[in-house]
């Protein structure tokens, strides 16, 4: 047919085809409505025009009772017309996403299948729709973007065009399309938006469809500028301190695009919610504990959380790690990280070296709470030393100390003319090491030192004379690093103040 045999509504189509028609033969994708109808119509005149070839390709989901019947309906209708049309019928397999979605797979799946561009009947009626959708949702500009005119193989070339048109260019082709019973189904969201824009536009008395497919283009551009500004953030090789820190700097839609993305990968329901918890451990820390993110869509196959309700980590230096049972969100303020924390025992350990030099070293760690100080402190040290391990206990399951000093396991080493480092992760009242030293000091070592990570002047009962102290802190009750309440907590690597609801 030649352009100036067309009515105005087919020729609006056939342009709009022509306009973003693909070199080469295409697919239609086509469900019988008059959208897709029109669609194959228009772009069988304008491949013609061109000497390529457009298939239209009707999928038959088996989803519908009569829906072997609808799809040879719709193909005979084309092909009275002139169009090449073909039946493909799919397997839907529900999965986790509803069937809707596992649908529209199956669909575009099987119309990608032969590896050519792929015609879709999208209208500016739908484009506002989908923008409502997004809109009520609550979502960023992704959302707000609607559908692209261009997307891997699917060209949706009636994006301008209006429902009405293809229903008129439909009676001006003079063939008959599909009323699909679901467009009037007020189950489905799609179809109470259609209902809503049109209730919106009798009140305000003008269409407001226009304007929607406006924003979705303005949304889109700035969609895609964004994403490509994020991707450029390439924060993946960096250490984790160092990622953190470029992250820091960056404007909100930025920052929230990268986490986006961690979470995603780690399986994370990455939505804004769980997303602005997790910004807030990184912008806004002051030391509050983890944000619980249930695990996103995919957790399911991330080995980092497999089951739902994982929780993302508390502090700034595990970030982006997932951990299904994280103790530190009992936390109340952090006082020293981890790094803090190995960056002073790096310090004291060079002190003890030089101090010591071609001496060996006998430390004597005080259970349990020493544990993580002895071991990291050792592994830090240049020294040649042997460990031994004594067992007391003054505090039990309580916040204070007992005053009584109860040797629960003792040394298995002789004393006698050793150079000796008791080490302990506290002193507190002093009451324990103050028992301790007259006791070690009564076997006869050569020497007796006291090291310790942490120190409480302000609660001090006794003196004790500590040559090497890692950090003074104030008179609170502190876990982590070996530090327990009730024997929890000793497994943190940050050391902090407990959150009250955990002892009160
Ligand atoms: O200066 P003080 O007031 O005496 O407190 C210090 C002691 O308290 C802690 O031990 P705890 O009795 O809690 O046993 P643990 O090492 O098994 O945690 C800590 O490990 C010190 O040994
Ligand atoms: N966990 C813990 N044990 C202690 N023993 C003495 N002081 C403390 C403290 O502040 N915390």
């Amino acid at each position: 047919m030649a352009k100036r045999e067309l009515p105005p509504a087919t020729l609006a189509v056939a342009q709009a085809v022509a306009a973003v028609l693909p070199d080469g033969d295409v697919v239609v994708g086509c469900s019988g409505g008059a959208d897709s109808t029109a669609l194959a119509l228009g772009a069988a005149w304008a491949a013609g025009r061109r000497g390529t070839r457009a298939t239209a390709v009707i999928v038959d989901h088996g989803l519908q009772p009569r829906s072997g019947e609808i799809a040879r309906q719709a193909a005979a209708r084309l092909g009275a017309h002139g169009v090449d049309a073909r039946i493909v019928p799919v397997h839907v397999a529900p999965s986790g996403e509803g069937l809707e979605a596992a649908a529209r797979e199956a669909r575009l799946a099987a119309l990608a299948d032969r590896g050519l561009p792929v015609l879709l009947g999208h209208t500016l009626d739908d484009q506002a729709e989908t923008v409502l959708l997004g809109l009520l949702r609550g979502s960023g500009t992704r959302s707000l973007a609607g559908m692209a005119e261009v997307r891997g193989p699917f060209v949706r070339p009636l994006l301008a065009l209006r429902r009405a048109e293809t229903e008129q260019a439909c009676r001006d082709w003079g063939v008959d399309w599909w009323c699909d019973p679901m467009n009037d189904d007020d189950a489905f969201a799609r179809v109470r938006a259609r209902g809503l824009l049109s209730e919106v536009a009798a009140r305000l008395g003008r269409d407001v469809a226009p304007a929607l497919a406006r924003t979705a283009s303005l949304a889109r551009a700035d969609a895609d500028a964004l994403d490509a500004m994020a991707d450029a953030v390439e924060t993946g090789d960096l250490p984790e301190s160092a990622r953190i820190a470029a992250l820091e700097g960056l404007p909100d839609a930025l920052r929230w695009r990268v986490l986006h993305r961690w979470m995603a990968r780690l399986g994370v329901a990455a939505e804004q919610g769980n997303v602005l918890a997790v910004d807030a451990l990184l912008t806004r820390w002051r030391g509050q504990g983890a944000s619980r993110c249930p695990a996103g869509p995919f957790g399911a196959s991330a080995p980092t959380c497999a089951s739902p309700g994982v929780r993302a980590a508390t502090s700034r230096a595990r970030l982006c790690h997932v951990d299904a049972t994280d103790v530190s969100q009992d936390l109340e303020k952090v006082l020293f990280t981890s790094d803090q924390i190995q960056a002073r025992i790096d310090e004291v350990a060079s002190q003890i070296d030089a101090d010591y030099e071609g001496r060996d070293i006998l430390l004597v760690g005080v259970l349990n709470g020493a544990v993580m100080v002895m071991s990291d402190l050792q592994r830090a040290m240049r020294s040649h030393v042997e460990m031994d391990w004594m067992a007391v206990s003054s505090y039990g399951a309580g916040t204070q100390s007992s005053g009584v000093v109860r040797i629960l396991k003792d040394l298995n080493a002789d004393l006698e003319g050793r150079d000796v480092i008791v080490v302990e992760d506290i002193i507190d009242t002093g009451l324990t090491l103050s028992y301790l030293m007259s006791n070690l000091a009564s076997r006869g070592p050569a020497s007796l030192e006291i090291m310790t990570m942490f120190r409480k002047p302000d609660a001090a009962q006794m003196e004790v004379p500590v040559k090497y102290v890692g950090f003074e802190i104030p008179n609170e009750f502190v876990v982590g690093y070996g530090l327990d309440y009730a024997g929890r907590y000793r497994n943190l690597r940050d050391v902090g103040t407990l959150a009250k609801h955990v002892y009160s």
